[in-house]
């Protein structure tokens, strides 16, 4: 669309332009003047300030830029956020509360996919699926005995732990209940309509289980909520999946733990500092990595799109956000 075309419409600044961007722009470009600032070589300051930061009032945004209060600063007339992720860690919400910059999220758009993503970590790491994969297109070259591959855990029966029973957790929960798991699981608060055992310290949860899954969002409370502590009490038998955010474990200690066989594996979609991966988890068999990748599918892309873009059409015309994000006090 020609530059005067888009005058009058609302402008709408893309931060850290989510993978969804390029439809979202294909099919909301007649709704909204879409400003670019990355393909800019300016800094964002000196860009913001060609565009009169004033007429500025909704910001679209990926998981991968840090909403700081700096640069909302930089933008006195925001009054609309849409993250086009579930998570919203990469945002400050007090401030944007402070500002009265109302949030949008995917809401629970990606739970499906997510808890389908978990359980496939699970049954790959316990019945050593990928890992089964590998053996087989280099032992067979070499005419090994398939007996020789090694036994894998049988997943019914097992304690199945979920830190965090919001939509994903549920949703998790859901799928592991049908493959015979016990579920338990640790929370902030206890679920009044929730029928499973609430644990309220994680290291207890973990002493009880053989698996935890983490589904609770990153903030200050839950950073490195899993530990060498919590690592130590699931046991050498213990199996960890994350398709939360990298941060909710201490990297560091989980590598050791899994180096030291203090635990028995983990599958991991998510990284403390994404993209990097620690190299040592390359090396382990016991291990079932993914490259943050449990929301994304050919639907889930579809519909994160006219999520995104239906946030900003309600929020342009004054009507109730689809997946309002609550801010804290
Ligand atoms: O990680 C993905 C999301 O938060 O949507």
């Amino acid at each position: 669309m020609a530059e005067d075309e888009m005058k009058g419409l609302p402008k709408v600044l893309v931060l850290g332009p989510p993978l969804c961007f390029p439809s979202i722009q294909s099919l909301y470009s007649h709704k909204f003047h879409f400003l670019k600032p990355h393909l800019s070589d300016l800094s964002l300051q000196d860009f913001l300030h060609h565009h009169r930061p004033p007429s500025i009032t909704a910001i679209l945004c990926g998981a991968n830029y840090s909403i700081t209060a700096e640069v909302l600063h930089l933008l006195p007339s925001l009054r609309l956020l849409v993250t086009c992720s579930a998570g919203t860690n990469h945002v400050d919400l007090r401030e944007c509360r402070r500002r009265g910059i109302q949030v949008a999220s995917a809401g629970p758009l990606f739970s499906e996919d997510v808890a389908d993503t978990a359980v496939a970590l699970l049954i790959d790491g316990m019945r050593k699926i990928s890992a089964a994969d590998r053996w087989l297109r280099t032992q067979n070259l070499h005419n090994t005995p398939w007996d020789l591959f090694p036994f894998g855990s049988k997943l019914s029966g097992k304690q199945v732990g979920i830190v965090g029973l919001g939509s994903i957790g549920m949703e998790v929960a859901k799928r592991l209940e049908c493959f015979g798991c016990i579920i338990s699981y640790n929370s902030k608060h206890k679920k009044t309509r929730v029928s499973y055992p609430f644990y309220s310290s994680v290291i207890e949860l973990a002493t009880t289980c053989d698996v935890l899954v983490l589904c609770c969002e990153l903030n200050e409370q839950t950073k490195h909520i899993i530990n060498r502590e919590v690592i130590l009490a699931l046991g050498k038998g213990g199996f960890i999946v994350n398709i939360g955010r990298g941060g909710l474990i201490d990297e560091k200690e989980l590598v050791k733990c899994l180096m030291e066989g203090e635990i028995g594996g983990a599958g991991l979609d998510v990284f403390e500092n994404e993209p990097h991966v620690p190299q040592e988890l390359f090396e382990m068999n016991n291990v079932v990595l993914s490259p943050h990748s449990a929301a994304i599918t050919k639907e889930s892309f579809v519909n994160i799109c006219e999520l995104a873009g239906g946030n900003l059409e309600a929020f342009f015309s004054n009507k109730p956000l689809i997946t309002p994000v609550m801010l804290p006090e």
